[in-house]
């Protein structure tokens, strides 16, 4: 049986760290903000934005919600980005995603200060993950890059499998993988379906980020893989589940990301350590004392 990789253990000692961390900048009089602006009223939206409201209590980060209704103008939303970005109270801006559909979210994320960018969405910090510089990046895949060094798993020299190629999930993660010296593949929907098992058994490491709910079964997995499921989906019942089978894996797996408690929670970790380290972008001084 499969070791149970514990995101939300993990998540809980991440905003620990975040939080000694902001308590430090803030002595330093360096303000540990964070803005989450919602568009619109979807309720799966309104439920994360509140959990990362409820993480910046915990770590004593400062948190401003913005909610703008549905019918909100690029105009309005841009306004809303510069007034952030030129606030010294806000050390990070995170614009909740899916937009509205008559919204242009690149044209919003490249408007955010990429100092400020605690999503790591914005084209500098993605050519900074391309170039390895060190830069803010993407919660998603930085959390489970984290998991990976808790748990001991090396990606160099091994085989690591992407399914999804998103730009906040399974682009990232495949250069922050390359960067630790991993072989990537990238599977797509555009993957051969006949090819996609077989591509995944080559995995030591797999991170299944595609939506489609427990489409990853025990036998594509090779045994003793690291599984990794991003998935956020709901089964037949309605019930939350992910994008991987998980009672048939983790009978093959060597250690496996349950839903929930596996990727969500440390995503949200991470954001609170972009928000210390968007802070400590902004105020170089302060970060050369903590
Ligand atoms: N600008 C932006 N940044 C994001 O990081 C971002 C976003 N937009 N839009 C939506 C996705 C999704 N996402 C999740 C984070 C945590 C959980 C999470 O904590 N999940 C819990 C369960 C939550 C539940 O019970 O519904 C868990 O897996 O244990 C889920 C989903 C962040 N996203």
């Amino acid at each position: 049986m499969a070791t149970i990789i514990d995101g939300k253990k993990l998540a809980a000692e991440v905003r620990g760290r975040a939080a000694e961390r902001a308590a430090n900048l803030m002595t330093q009089g360096v303000p540990c903000g964070l803005a989450v602006v919602l568009v619109g009223d979807d309720q799966g939206s309104a439920t994360y934005v509140r959990a990362k409201l409820r993480d910046c209590e915990e770590c004593g980060i400062p948190s401003q919600d913005f909610k703008l209704s549905e019918d909100t103008t690029q105009g309005e939303l841009m306004s809303l980005i510069e007034r952030l970005n030129a606030d010294p109270s806000i050390a990070g801006i995170l614009v909740q995603m899916p937009l509205p559909a008559h919204l242009d979210a690149e044209q919003v994320v490249a408007a955010i200060d990429p100092k400020k960018d605690v999503d790591g969405f914005h084209p500098e910090n993605l050519g900074k993950l391309v170039r390895g510089l060190p830069g803010l990046r993407p919660c998603t895949p930085a959390g489970i890059m984290e998991m990976l060094d808790v748990y001991g798993i090396d990606p160099a020299g091994k085989n690591a499998v992407i399914v999804g190629r998103s730009s906040i999930v399974g682009k990232p993660m495949s250069l922050m993988l390359l960067a630790r010296n991993a072989t990537i593949s990238v599977a797509h929907s555009h993957t051969d379906p006949c090819e996609l098992a077989r591509i995944c058994q080559s995995a030591d490491i797999l991170v299944v980020a595609c939506g489609i709910p427990k489409m990853v079964k025990g036998p594509w997995i090779k045994p003793g893989a690291a599984v990794i499921d991003v998935g956020m989906d709901r089964d037949e019942a309605g019930k939350l589940c992910g994008d991987v089978d998980f009672a048939s894996a983790e009978l093959v797996a060597g250690s496996i990301t349950p839903v929930p408690g596996g990727v969500g929670p440390m995503t949200r970790a991470m954001l609170m350590s972009n928000v210390c380290l968007a802070a400590e972008l902004q105020h170089p001084e302060a970060a050369k004392l903590a």
